[in-house]
């Protein structure tokens, strides 16, 4: 049967990446995306803004929603310190699968833990499971209308510090009107908006940046 997307994405890592060299992956994944077919990891141009924020936040503890085919994972894991927590949640296992090679690829797979569920599931179990306290960074980049009931769920599982920080994606394209709508008026939050473009595209999109203050 005809191969997936992620898959024909792992295919061009394979064939134009150096294995174990983290930027021929995130370049051969973007040339795929410029001359082959469009996918939506966060891309060239909001990458660095993820870049700049994960390096200015230098945290030991990590969190991502939605790995997809784990390019983000693999933005993210290149610039974390050795020692570093870095859990990443995919919910489709076809895609969990493609993620664990990509990222095996870069040579990074000591780096992060994939687990294979729904954030809303996993979130309340993550202090147990991995013996998490608080996330120092958290990236949000799965379905657009679990970001709101996901920040809630950090909350009220304690999962969030005073100096928290959550970078969100597609915060204009495809939308998550009711989660900027949130963290722009809580008082518990300090949030402002990085401008970019849809990965690949002219379209307007951006990250929200939202730092929580206790
Ligand atoms: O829909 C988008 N992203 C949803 C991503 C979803 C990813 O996360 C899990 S869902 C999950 C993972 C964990 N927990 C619960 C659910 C899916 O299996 C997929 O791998 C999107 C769409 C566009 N676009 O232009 O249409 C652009 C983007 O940058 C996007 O991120
Ligand atoms: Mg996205």
């Amino acid at each position: 049967t005809r191969s997936t997307r992620p898959q024909r994405m792992l295919k061009a890592v394979q064939k134009n990446a150096i294995r174990g060299n983290p930027e021929s992956v995130i370049s051969a994944i973007d040339y795929f995306c410029k001359h082959s077919e469009w996918a939506m990891n966060v891309g060239d141009e909001k990458g660095c803004i993820l870049d700049s924020v994960v390096t200015e936040v230098d945290p030991s503890t990590v969190l991502e929603l939605g790995t997809y085919c784990g390019y983000s994972t693999v933005r993210i894991a290149r610039l974390l310190s050795p020692g570093t927590k870095f859990i990443t949640v995919e919910f489709n296992p076809a895609s969990a699968e493609v993620a664990r090679k990509i990222i095996a690829y870069a040579g990074l797979q000591d780096k992060v833990t994939l687990v294979e569920g729904a954030s809303g599931d996993l979130i309340p179990q993550i202090k147990k499971l991995y013996g998490i306290t608080t996330f120092d960074f958290i990236f949000l980049d799965h379905w657009k209308d679990r970001y709101l009931p996901d920040i809630k769920l950090f909350e009220e599982y304690g999962l969030l510090r005073k100096g928290s920080v959550l970078l969100a994606d597609n915060v204009i394209c495809p939308g998550t009107p009711e989660y900027l709508e949130y963290v722009r008026n809580s008082p518990r939050y300090e949030s402002r908006y990085y401008p970019s473009h849809l990965e690949y595209t002219k379209v307007e999109d951006g990250l929200e940046k939202s730092l929580f203050l206790g």
